[in-house]
Parts: structure tokens; sequence; C-alpha cells
């Protein structure tokens, strides 16, 4: 008996990438390092192919990622979308005379992400999502199966300004002390469902941002809370907090930015901890490990090399007993279906992840609405073929005319918050 004919091998040569920077409203969201701007920037990837399939990737919206992202573009064309090792080369090709200056995205708050890593990324999402729409399956199967058919999310609290000055105030109204943060926490557990919760702080002094998880835990008992000062407290401070937060914690994120420092802190508490500034890279993983210095990565398909290359980090930390969890900057819903599909397939990202989902205006975004809805903190995996999500080419358009408006070329929540607070320092450790 023979064999049925094998199909042919699918391709879809790249034919050409358009990077499009986007801007959308942001409320005044406090952190380590200042202010966030009144609009976010990211950068829309669309590769389109001869098979007639575009991808979609959304990546930083700094102007010189966006220059690196059109370079690079420009050495995908007649690649395979298929070959995601050739897409890899291709990459780092365009970078190959690049200093790697500037271009990070997150503000000054993560600078040392792989540069090739952080440029491959949206070029790996489109090109999964190209695959999966020739293939007429969703990334999450072309990445080894669905572990979980809903991805569970924490609720992102920040400390903010009731508005930026000069725009009206938004809907979440101020929150700059214990009170504030819980009345927070209720609106956003009440709309979202949320069973878990972080603090975004490094705002305020410590003692005040214990406070405010001790008040957390007294409103929400079985809430499991974190609380992330990215990197501003020394050591002591950084054992002080946690002893006393020991019993309330899930996990305590970055208290110190270096591997040596967060090492001396996880020798004095019994509490894990978890990072996305000190272990950012493959590079960071062998001194993070043998110092002991985090149990926990927040993984980020935007700078850990795209949704295949975060797959080769959940082995490595599987292999390792390191736990994950997801981190999340300000993001659109292409970097959102991208985030879930991985974590369907991830089985040791098994932390509520990330996301600052909750910040964005719903009207805010570049796909057709309607795919996303949270139930007990919960958003479904969506089924379709690729990430299953579609652009909105007008919505893109109107974006990117508010881009243009909004006139910023990078994230710089430090010079925002000195254009309004004149005597506003940088510095690290601040506590
Ligand atoms: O959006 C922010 O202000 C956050 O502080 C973000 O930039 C961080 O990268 C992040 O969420 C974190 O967990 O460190
Ligand atoms: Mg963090």
């Amino acid at each position: 008996m023979s064999l049925p004919a094998s199909p042919a091998t699918p391709t879809a040569t790249i034919t050409s990438v358009v990077v499009t920077p986007v801007a959308f409203a942001d409320p005044p969201l406090l952190n380590s390092v200042g202010v966030h701007e009144p609009y976010a920037l990211r950068a829309i990837v669309v590769v389109h192919t001869d098979s007639g399939h575009y991808g979609l990737g959304e990546t930083y919206g700094d102007e010189v990622h966006v220059a690196r992202l059109q370079r690079a573009g420009e050495f995908l064309v007649g690649t395979d979308a298929f070959n995601i090792n050739r897409i890899s080369e291709r990459v780092s090709a365009s970078l190959a005379e690049d200093n790697g200056a500037g271009g990070h995205g997150t503000g000054g708050m993560v600078t040392t992400t792989s540069l090739d890593d952080r440029v491959l990324s949206a070029f790996d999402v489109a090109a999964m999502d190209i695959q999966g729409k020739v293939l007429g399956v969703p990334v999450s199967t072309l990445l080894g199966g669905q572990v979980r058919d809903e991805v569970e999310f924490s609720g992102y609290l920040f400390y903010k300004w009731a508005g930026h000055p000069g725009f009206a105030e938004d809907k979440w109204g101020a929150a700059l002390d214990p009170s504030g943060i819980v009345e927070q926490a209720r609106k956003m557990v009440d709309e979202y469902g949320f069973k878990a919760l972080k603090l975004k702080g490094g705002v305020f002094p410590p003692e005040e941002e214990a406070l405010a998880i001790e008040a957390l835990r007294a409103e929400f008992p079985d809430m499991l809370l974190r609380i992330d000062p990215n990197g501003v407290w020394t050591v002591d401070t950084a054992v002080r907090i946690g002893r006393r937060l020991e019993p309330i914690l899930q996990y305590l994120e970055d208290p110190c930015l270096s591997i040596e420092d967060n090492a001396a802190v996880r020798k004095q508490i019994n509490l894990p901890l978890a990072t996305n500034m000190c272990v950012v890279s493959f590079n960071d993983l062998p001194p993070a490990l043998s110092a002991g210095a985090v149990d926990v990565v927040l993984s980020d398909h935007h700078f850990w090399g795209g949704l295949n290359r975060s797959r080769l980090l959940a082995g490595i930390a599987e292999t390792f007993k390191l736990r994950l969890s997801m981190h999340s900057n300000s993001h659109l819903g292409i970097s959102f279906a991208a985030m879930i599909q991985l974590a369907s397939v991830t089985k040791n990202v098994d932390y509520a992840c990330d996301t600052h989902w909750p910040w964005k205006l719903a009207e805010d975004d570049v796909i057709v609405p309607g795919v996303f809805s949270f139930e007990d903190g919960k958003v479904r995996v969506p089924t379709k073929p690729g990430l299953g999500v579609e652009l909105d080419n007008e919505a893109l358009a109107r974006m990117h005319q508010q881009y243009l408006d909004a006139g910023l070329k990078k994230r710089d929540d430090t010079t925002y918050m000195q254009s309004i607070v004149p005597e506003y320092e940088l510095k690290t450790p601040r506590w």
C-alpha cells in the first residue's frame, strides 16, 4: 500500500515590512523613574508575504527602536516566514554595525536587554502569526499546544495623580496613599475580577508602601499580593520591608537592582524574589542562578526575542527550577494576544501574569475590537488562526496621527516628571 503524497512544504516569502509608530492615552502612573507621559508609544509591525497573508507584531515605539525595526524589515524581504532561524540571522545582520545605544523603550528602567532579541521579537511574533494563518491554526498550536485555555492576569496597581496637568481627570482618580490604592484596587477587582494584585512601588518611602500592602491585605483577605519597587531599595531596606511583608506577599519583585544585592536580600528573607530587571537576557541566567538571586523570572517576549526564544527561556527555567511569571509595559492588543498565546502553552508560567491592559482606553487600539474579555481575572485564549487578532487599518492611521500630534520621540518618564516637579532627581538606590 502506498502512502498518500505529502503536502508541499508551506512557505510564505516576505515581500515587505511596514513599521508604524503609534501613540495612545496613558494616565499619570508614578514609578521609580518619574511618571508616565500623557501618551504611551508603540510600534506596529506588519509583515506582508507572497501567500497573501500578513503577520502582526507590536513593540516599543522609541524613535531609535523604530529605525532599527525599519532597517531589519528591509533585511527580511525575500525570507521565508516559516524559517525563524533565518529571520533571526537576518535581523542580527541588520544590527551588525549598530552601537546598541538607546531604543530600550522602558524609560530607562530596563537597559541591559539583548539588542538582537529586542529587535527580533516583533518579527518572530509576526512570522508566527503568518504561519498560523497559512496553516489555519492558532499560534498556540505551533508553539506546542495549549496547556490552558484561559490565562490569568494580576491587577496592576499604581500610585497616580488624578490626571495629567492640563488634562481632565481620568476615571481612576488619584492614588497617593494606602486608602487611594485600596480604592483603586476595589475598582479594578470589581471590573476585572483579579485574584492577584501587584503594587508598583519605588515611589514613596518604603514604610508607606508597606502600609499600602497591609491595607490591601485588610481589604482583600484572600488576594495574592506583590510589590515591585524597581530596584530602588538598599539591601538593608529590602530585608527590613521583606521581613515585615513575608507573611503577606506572594513574591517580592526587584527590591534591589543588581544580582549581587538581590542575592544578599534573598539569603535573609523567607520570600520568593522575582525579577524583570536583573535577569533580562540569556547571559544573566548563569550568574543569577549561581548567586541564588531569584526564584521567579518575569518573562517578557518583547525583550527575550519573541515567542520561540521565550519558550527556550521556559525550558531553561524548568531545568533549573526557576518559576516564571510575565512582565508587562504599556501595550496594545497585538502584544496582549502574543502574551496570551505564549502563556497558554507555557506550563511553568503559573503565576497570574502582569498586564497594563486596564490602564488603556478601550477605543485606543489598532486591532478590530471585541477579542478579549476578563472573567475572574482570566482571559480566554483566542483560537482563530495566528494570533487571533486582525488589524484595523483606520484605527492604525488614527493612532499614528495621534503619535505625530503628541510629538514624543521616546518614553521618558523622568524628563516629564521634572517638567512638573523641577526638583525631582533620579536616584538608585533611593531608600
Ligand atoms: O509602566 C511602568 O511604569 C512600569 O514600572 C514598567 O515600566 C516596568 O517595566 C514594569 O512594569 C515592571 O514590572 O518593572
Ligand atoms: Mg518589575
